[in-house]
């Protein structure tokens, strides 16, 4: 492998055993909190997704566009102020980065990706060439790029950045309003932006060792020679560190996927789902319940990402104020007191692979394996199952004798020609049941 060829890296294995990590989107557009929650990327129409964006973290984007409901929305509540007003509005003055992890932690996320530059390009920290668009000299007056950092580490999380590489709306670009602007027409792609972008990427490697670069969108095209060179420094600096596959292709040590988008990256050797706990990465007003995964539907989202051996980052979006939306941290909870007695089935585990059979129907299951047991998570057993599941196994793969529930509840498991019949009481919440057997 040439020093600029990654393509042979081995993947550090922190990452793949981690599964579960944390994202955050916390910026201006934190202030208005505001979209419409259309739905998930990838099931919207394209032609529709813009005007009626439901990641409240384009706030700036969908409010130019004439005629959409956020246009309307800025004109009336906002009277059409510059968007750098909500900057200044942005106080923070309720963060308490510690208060925050403590959450992620207890939730089971292994690691924590904070955006220090979206798309407004508003820098979370006083990157190099902002000037004073940056948390340090308005609005919070912190550099929350290493608040997040120094709390993510003292609890001993892995810490992530991501950077909006490819959109940056302060560059002078128009609003995007068809997908195939996102192409060419509405992000910078000239020598000047290139060389400012690199320089940031490179700062927020220098000063805070990030063990995952997260870039979004793409890289600028007058930037591209710098990537083999910036990777090689990240690497040198953050040995065990990994980078992410939105850089147009230049690298990635996984692949990822973002709700329904590129599902077909779910496949590779390493990959990572991003998603919110409901339809928008920054904290969007409108959301309610019915638009949020519960704690059940968060935590299936984890070990069937995990079951086919990828990693969950989860999104929270933080209030303007620094506290956790209540609902968000209601399904933070959720999480936490099943990881708590379930986690070692998801932890460092694989895919358990042919032999064993998930299903999406009733029940829902899925599994996983580690070096000598298989895990089987079952959910939603149907009352007309009376707490009888069959589990479609091959022969030989693993021994119902050794059957044990993970929750210390009675469990029988009996061989039967098509796999094993677990019999047991409670096994048909929405939260999953886990039954571990050795492997043979
Ligand atoms: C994490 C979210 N990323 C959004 C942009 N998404 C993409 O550019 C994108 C989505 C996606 C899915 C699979 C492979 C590549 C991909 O790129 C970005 O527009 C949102 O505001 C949010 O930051």
């Amino acid at each position: 492998m040439g020093d600029l060829d990654f393509r042979g890296r081995q993947m550090p294995a922190w990452f793949p055993d981690a599964k579960f990590g944390v994202f955050v989107h916390w910026g201006a557009y934190s202030v208005p909190a505001w979209a419409e929650p259309t739905g998930e990327l990838g099931a919207v129409d394209p032609e529709v997704w813009f005007a009626h964006n439901p990641y409240a973290e384009w706030y700036w984007n969908t409010s130019q566009i004439e005629g959409s409901p956020a246009h309307e929305h800025h004109r009336t509540v906002h009277g059409g102020l510059p968007y750098d007003t909500f900057l200044d509005a942005w106080k923070a003055e309720l963060f308490d980065p510690a208060e925050w992890i403590d959450v992620f932690a207890r939730a089971g996320a292994r690691y924590v990706v904070v955006t220090t530059k979206h798309h407004d390009g508003i820098a979370l920290w006083d990157a190099p060439g902002t000037g004073t668009r940056n948390t340090v000299r308005r609005g919070p007056h912190r550099d929350l790029v290493a608040d997040l950092a120094a709390a993510v580490r003292a609890r001993g999380l892995r810490f992530g950045v991501y950077y909006s590489g490819g959109l940056d709306w302060h560059a002078g670009r128009r609003a995007v309003i068809r997908h195939e602007d996102l192409i060419d027409e509405c992000r910078p792609h000239d020598a000047a932006y290139a060389a400012y972008a690199l320089r940031q990427v490179r700062d927020l490697i220098d000063r805070y060792r990030p063990d995952v670069l997260w870039n979004d969108i793409g890289w600028p095209d007058a930037g591209m020679a710098d990537l083999p060179d910036l990777f090689a420094h990240y690497y040198a600096t953050v040995p065990d560190g990994v980078v992410n596959d939105r850089w147009d292709g230049a690298h990635a040590d996984y692949l990822t996927s973002e709700y329904q988008a590129n599902r077909q990256n779910e496949t590779a050797a390493h990959w990572e789902q991003c998603r919110g706990i409901g339809l928008s990465f920054g904290y969007n007003r409108n959301e309610g319940p019915e638009h949020l995964l519960d704690p059940a539907g968060a935590v299936r989202q984890l070990v069937d990402v995990a079951s086919r051996g990828g990693n969950l980052l989860l999104n929270v979006g933080p209030k303007a104020d620094g506290t956790l939306p209540g609902e968000q941290r209601t399904v933070l909870e959720g999480i936490a007191s099943w990881m708590a007695g379930h986690g070692g089935a998801v932890y460092a585990t694989r895919p358990l692979g042919p032999g064993a059979a998930p299903s999406d129907g009733a029940p829902w299951i899925r599994w996983t394996r580690d070096d000598r047991h298989a895990f089987a998570f079952l959910a939603d057993v149907p009352d007309s199952a009376r707490d009888q599941v069959v589990l479609k196994t091959r022969p030989g793969l693993l021994d119902p004798a050794t059957a044990v529930r993970l929750d210390d509840l009675p469990v029988r498991a009996d061989a039967v020609p098509d796999g094993i019949l677990a019999t047991s009481v409670a096994l048909g919440t929405p939260l999953p049941t886990v039954l571990r057997f050795a492997l043979l």
